[in-house]
């Protein structure tokens, strides 16, 4: 098993990562403070319970805790108000107080929405993350929580962060493969702002990792909590740093909004968002030429089989509108997380809106 610390002081808590983890659920649970006589609420999704629920509340069952749970149906949609409703509904059904503990059992949507329902269930109770997709290993960590709105991607949310983050790898076997490529977007998004030798390091072992080979999977799921968990640590709150983990998000969330959750999954967003902010950054002059980031970035995405063109589909005056939501925006203008080399990212505020408007009809044309 690998540890990492998200270091927040008090709030401080363990990222746990390995094979079969899941086994340890109680003990780890046990550990931080979590005790039997504490009701669990696990919430999870209709893909991911009938796979592991069971497992894990006759473990938890078996070291003496009661568990109640609640299985949402799978999918973005989710990640709505009605959604909270039914949730914490079914919470004060089963009689859950504030020493309840709610765990997500899923992907980031249910680590999203089960972490915001745990924010605001009787003004706060703690949760646990157990992320079971690829992409979960950004989503479980850093205390981002929220649901969406039809105008928005995330509007309503908050920071709650988790007492534990427990990720199983082996879960990652029953996942489908657009999921496994989905889930790398994040992955690659982690080199991408913060590191060119793990961005190269994911390029040379890109066969191993689509097959999710160990140690190579371990090693990229390792990285890229290990960045996420470094940046959190500095700027919880998005006040500065934080914000380059919005890589390619202005655009992304924007295309995910525009298809009111049901189109494009977030991973493939992002993926799309990060071309154009490569190409956006090349066309503000941001980057060297001699750096070929837009390339290169294109070419990473394309080997982990992700989307790299907008779809003719989407008007560019729908994405401008919907990119106005954004919450990093200011003052109404738009702010920009662009490459300005392989491994590093600037955020930029001043961008004409003519520059956005070129990049995306260049962005449809991408191959
Ligand atoms: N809070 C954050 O910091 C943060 C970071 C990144 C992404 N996110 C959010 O995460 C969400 C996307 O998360 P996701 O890609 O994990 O999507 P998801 O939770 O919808 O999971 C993807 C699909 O895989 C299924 N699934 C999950 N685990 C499985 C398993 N082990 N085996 C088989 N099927 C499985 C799910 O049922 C679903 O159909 C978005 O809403 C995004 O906004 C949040
Ligand atoms: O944790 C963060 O900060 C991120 O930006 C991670 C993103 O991958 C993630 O999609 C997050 O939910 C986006 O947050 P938002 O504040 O842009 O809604
Ligand atoms: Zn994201």
């Amino acid at each position: 098993m690998n540890q990492l610390t998200v270091d927040l002081g008090e709030r401080s808590y363990p990222i746990l990562i390995g094979k079969g983890l899941l086994r340890q659920l109680p003990q780890q649970l046990a550990a931080r403070g979590i005790e039997p006589r504490q009701t669990l609420f696990i919430v999870s999704d209709e893909h991911v319970a009938p796979l592991y629920l069971e497992q894990v509340v006759n473990g938890l069952e078996q070291a003496g805790y009661r568990c109640g749970y609640h299985i949402v149906p799978a999918g973005e949609q989710v990640k709505s108000l009605a959604y909270l409703e039914e949730i914490t509904g079914k919470a004060l059904e089963i009689g859950l107080d504030r020493n309840s503990v709610f765990l997500a059992l899923g992907g980031g949507v249910i680590g999203d929405l089960t972490g915001f329902c745990a924010a605001a269930y009787m003004r706060g109770v703690p949760f646990v993350q157990i992320p079971t997709t690829l992409l979960a290993h950004d989503s479980s960590v850093g205390g981002k929580v929220a649901v969406n709105h039809p105008l928005g991607k995330n509007i309503i949310g908050a920071f709650h962060q988790p007492s534990l983050v427990l990720y199983d790898t082996e879960t990652l076997t029953t996942l489908p493969k657009r999921e496994i490529y989905a889930g790398f977007a994040e992955v690659l998004k982690h080199g991408l702002i913060w590191s060119e030798s793990f961005t190269n390091w994911l390029s040379d072992n890109a066969s191993s990792l689509l097959s999710l080979e160990s140690p190579f999977i371990e090693e990229a799921i390792q990285q890229g909590c290990a960045i996420k968990a470094e940046v959190v640590s500095n700027d919880e709150r998005e006040q500065g740093l934080r914000a380059i983990l919005n890589l390619g998000h202005t655009f992304g969330h924007a295309l995910e909004a525009i298809s009111s959750y049901g189109g494009l999954i977030h991973g493939e967003a992002i993926s799309i968002g990060m071309v154009a902010a490569a190409l956006l950054a090349e066309r503000i002059g941001l980057t060297k030429a001699e750096d070929r980031v837009a390339e290169r970035t294109i070419s990473l995405l394309k080997q982990y089989h992700l989307p790299v063109q907008l779809p003719s589909a989407f008007a560019i005056d729908d994405i401008l509108a919907a990119m106005r939501h954004d919450k990093k925006g200011k003052d109404g203008k738009f702010v920009f997380v662009l490459p300005t080399a392989i491994g590093a990212v600037e955020i930029v505020e001043n961008v004409d809106e003519a520059d956005i408007i070129e990049t995306l009809k260049i962005c449809k044309e991408v191959e």
